[in-house]
């Protein structure tokens, strides 16, 4: 199985206080990673080490090495933009810009300069499909997004993100602010989806863990303590800890 992304060592520092103390993880291609572990463990910082969205904090450092493909995305020659182009982001919170469902989707590849019409015409379209949205949204595509439910509202942000067809998504805790029937959806899109892209998914919720991953890794205290495939990490994790945590013993 090949990897998509490698995090190497990853340490990072707020300051003087080390948030992630040396985290080695790989994230096989087309498939689902869970991060999960307590409150405060490092598992946002360390999803967003993944498309540098850290490196606009004031007094951080980043040692280690992540590659993309192969290529450190840490190199000082990067370019940002076309990072996230191929490792996108969806956030805790629904985040619609307060235009069309249309203009909302189209936004990134006006961004990287596609002009054609029928090309973004197209591309809105499958997007929406992809991230079971279009049959909400067909007949309604000039309306606000914001006029949307909270679910409905994620899934176009989830379409916004796969219009620019990303080699690896971010989710962080995507469902957390949703109702359980909008979080079942979303659950079931991102299903669907995992033969086109690699995911990568930090969660709060264990048994979404276990529905939704193919690979989970458990973290605490900024430290990676494992990672295994869904079946090893609930059926039988190598460590005590693990096993706690996973039987809510903690966190
Ligand atoms: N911008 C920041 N500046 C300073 N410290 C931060 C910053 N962001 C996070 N931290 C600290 O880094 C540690 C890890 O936080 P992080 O948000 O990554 O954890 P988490 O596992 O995602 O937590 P949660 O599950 O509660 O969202 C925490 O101690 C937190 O207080």
């Amino acid at each position: 199985m090949t990897n998509v992304m490698e995090a190497e060592n990853v340490k990072l520092n707020y300051g003087k206080y080390e948030a992630l103390h040396g985290i080695t993880l790989a994230f096989p291609d087309r498939k689902l990673t869970a991060l999960i572990g307590p409150s405060g463990c490092g598992k946002s910082t360390f999803l967003r080490c993944l498309n540098r969205m850290n490196d606009d904090i004031d007094n951080i450092k980043i040692r280690g090495r992540i590659t993309l493909e192969g290529k450190n995305i840490y190199d000082h020659h990067l370019d940002l933009v076309a990072l996230r182009k191929r490792v996108g982001m969806v956030f805790q919170q629904p985040t619609p810009f307060p235009f069309s469902v249309y203009d909302n989707v189209a936004y990134g590849l006006r961004v990287a300069g596609v002009r054609d019409k029928d090309l973004i015409d197209q591309r809105v379209e499958e997007s929406l499909k992809q991230a079971a949205i279009w049959e909400e949204t067909k007949d309604n595509l000039q309306r606000n997004a914001m006029a949307f439910s909270g679910g409905q509202q994620q899934r176009i942000c989830i379409a916004r993100a796969l219009a620019i067809r990303p080699e690896v998504v971010l989710l962080d805790e995507p469902t957390s602010a949703l109702d359980p029937i909008s979080s079942a959806e979303i659950e079931e899109t991102l299903t669907g989806l995992k033969q086109k892209y690699t995911f990568i998914m930090v969660t709060h919720n264990l048994q979404q863990a276990s529905r939704v991953a193919d690979q989970v890794a458990f973290l605490m205290d900024g430290n990676l303590i494992e990672v295994g495939t869904t079946e090893e990490m609930f059926m039988a994790p190598k460590k005590e800890i693990t096993s706690n945590y996973l039987n809510g013993r903690f966190g």
